[in-house]
């Protein structure tokens, strides 16, 4: 199988006037078509530095990163992002702020508008099209931002703490319904976040980095039934227990080296 993204000795250095500082070293990591992986560790170890090596936005100082097979050379719609700030422009509608994806990517056509009400409606957003974001709650807004990004049809979605900002209840809802979307659409996701039982209860897979540089430090499998099982439900299981001890011993070793 060809894999969604492709990371092989990537290292990235920031390089300012003054100095040049080490970011992520050495990171190997594939993910496969349809997998959701996630990125955890301590602050500064390079998650959002590796999202965006994958995404293009940044080019990194050394190793190569494939997305489906093709070297990554700047942005792509192959690739969707999603960040803590939902980023809707505060003058435009709904329905337009979920067009703009589409119309900076240039795939906006007469069947957009159909696809737009379609994904507002799998979203519970129906008949949100013409009000406008200061109407909507925190939730809503990211819902509408993953409209946004779903409607130009990436295969690999890039998700920075798209939760952060949100309640816990709201959060709890919002996992649940990126899980399903992304499965049915057989979407490839990385996802960057601090929150532990938010990774295990999403992923198929959790990667844990260190820092100063960041490393992977380990990568943890989730296994069965909690893998399969809806993130809300999923917390539920012996298994996320389990899992989460086995990751919590590992980052406290972490910040044991520091
Ligand atoms: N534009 C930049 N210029 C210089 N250094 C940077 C820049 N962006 C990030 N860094 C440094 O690179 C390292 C990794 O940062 P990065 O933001 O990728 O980590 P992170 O794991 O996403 O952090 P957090 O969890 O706090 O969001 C940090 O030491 C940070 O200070």
């Amino acid at each position: 199988m060809k894999p969604a993204v492709e990371l092989k000795q990537i290292t990235h250095a920031y390089v300012s006037d003054r100095e040049a500082s080490l970011a992520i070293e050495d990171i190997n990591l594939t993910v496969y078509p349809g997998e959701f992986v996630s990125l955890i560790g301590p602050s500064g170890c390079g998650k959002t530095t590796l999202l965006s090596i994958i995404a293009g936005l940044l080019q990194p100082s050394k190793g190569t990163v494939t997305v489906n097979g093709h070297a990554v050379e700047g942005t792509s719609p192959e690739v969707g992002y999603m960040l803590q700030q939902d980023y809707l422009f505060p003058w435009l509608s709904i329905q337009k702020n979920a067009l703009l994806g589409l119309e900076l990517t240039g795939g906006l056509n007469e069947a957009s508008a159909v696809l737009i009400e379609e994904l507002l409606k799998e979203m519970d957003l129906a008949g949100y099209g013409s009000f406008y974001p200061q109407q909507l709650s925190g939730g809503m807004r990211q819902r509408v931002a993953l409209v946004r990004t779903l409607a130009a049809d990436p295969s690999l979605l890039l998700l920075d703490e798209p939760f952060s900002a949100l309640d816990y209840q709201t959060k709890l809802k919002l996992e649940n319904l990126i899980v399903k979307t992304l499965k049915e659409r057989r979407k490839t996701a990385v996802l960057v976040t601090h929150d532990l039982s938010e990774a295990i209860a999403m992923s198929d897979r959790v990667v844990l980095l260190n820092r100063n540089p960041g490393r992977i430090h380990y990568v943890f499998d989730v296994t069965e039934p909690v893998r399969s099982t809806e993130p809300f439900l999923a917390r539920k299981e012996p298994g996320f227990n389990e899992l989460f001890h086995s990751i919590w011993h590992e980052m406290e070793k972490i910040s044991g080296k520091e």
